[in-house]
């Protein structure tokens, strides 16, 4: 298969801790990895390491390699690497700007060039994001009225509308409802035809629900990925046996 991202020996610290430990992971293309494990287990890190994120502590340490479509990363220039990979944040984070300017905003920061017009483009993706019906008549109010589900579906919009290929999700419902929850869960089931998408959730039920891989880490190391109905049902590490017993994490 033509993974998109591979990790190889991937090693990150900041100072003296280590946080991720010689990790060897390739990411299938158009596909849902879920990424999950006890809280420390550095999930989060690992999406700022492959969105070079992490290089903005002064004290971080990466080591090994990741290959974008077979490209180390440190070869893409950074707006393009952040443009075409791009990250949700658990808490939404939308620009103190109006609705229509969050996204017209990253448009023209990233000179997003098409046939449609700016407003096209808005239009289109809000509507694929499901919010289209819920502000189309309040475009121009500022976002940060909007309810929290509805930021955070604003800010999946603003990641999707510069026509990202992999968009990393930092455990983006663990402030939202269930009824928001389905939302965002039934969207990313929608986008992963078109993206591959790798999201951290400390929720279980969500992996199984959404993920077509899970990976498993503790300590900073990958324990072990496979097919996430293979994983919940047949793990092969006794880490993974007892973190889905419930017997730590
Ligand atoms: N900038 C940093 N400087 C020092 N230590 C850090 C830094 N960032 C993360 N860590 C440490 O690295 C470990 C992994 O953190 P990370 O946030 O990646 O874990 P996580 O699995 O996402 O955790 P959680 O599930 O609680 O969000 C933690 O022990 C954390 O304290």
């Amino acid at each position: 298969m033509n993974q998109h991202l591979i990790l190889k020996n991937l090693s990150v610290a900041v100072g003296t801790v280590e946080i991720l430990k010689t990790v060897n992971l390739a990411i299938p293309p158009n596909k849902v990895l879920a990424v999950i494990g006890p809280s420390g287990c550095g999930k989060t890190t690992l999406l700022r390491t492959i969105n070079r994120l992490i290089e903005e502590e002064s004290q971080a340490k990466v080591s090994g390699e990741i290959l974008f479509k077979g490209k180390p990363i440190q070869q893409i220039p950074l707006a393009k690497l952040r443009k075409d990979i791009g990250l949700v944040f658990q808490q939404p984070l939308p620009f103190p700007m109006s609705i229509y300017n969050n996204l017209a905003y990253a448009l023209k920061y990233h000179g997003v060039k098409g046939k449609s017009s700016l407003a096209e483009i808005i239009e289109a993706t809000l509507k694929l994001c499901g919010l289209y019906e819920e502000v189309k008549d309040h475009l121009t109010m500022s976002a940060l009225k909007l309810s929290g589900g509805q930021q955070q579906r604003l800010c999946i919009a603003r990641s999707l509308c510069v026509e990202p290929e992999v968009l990393l999700m930092d455990e983006p419902c663990s402030s939202l409802d269930i009824h928001n929850t389905k939302l965002i869960e039934d969207l990313i089931l929608k986008l992963s035809a078109h993206y591959t998408i790798v999201i951290v959730t400390h929720n279980l039920q969500q992996a199984r629900r959404i993920a077509d891989y899970t990976a498993f880490f503790l300590e900073g190391r990958l324990i072990e990925m496979n097919t996430t109905k293979e994983f919940f049902t047949n793990p092969q590490a006794e880490a993974s046996k007892q973190y889905l017993e419930g017997l730590f994490g």
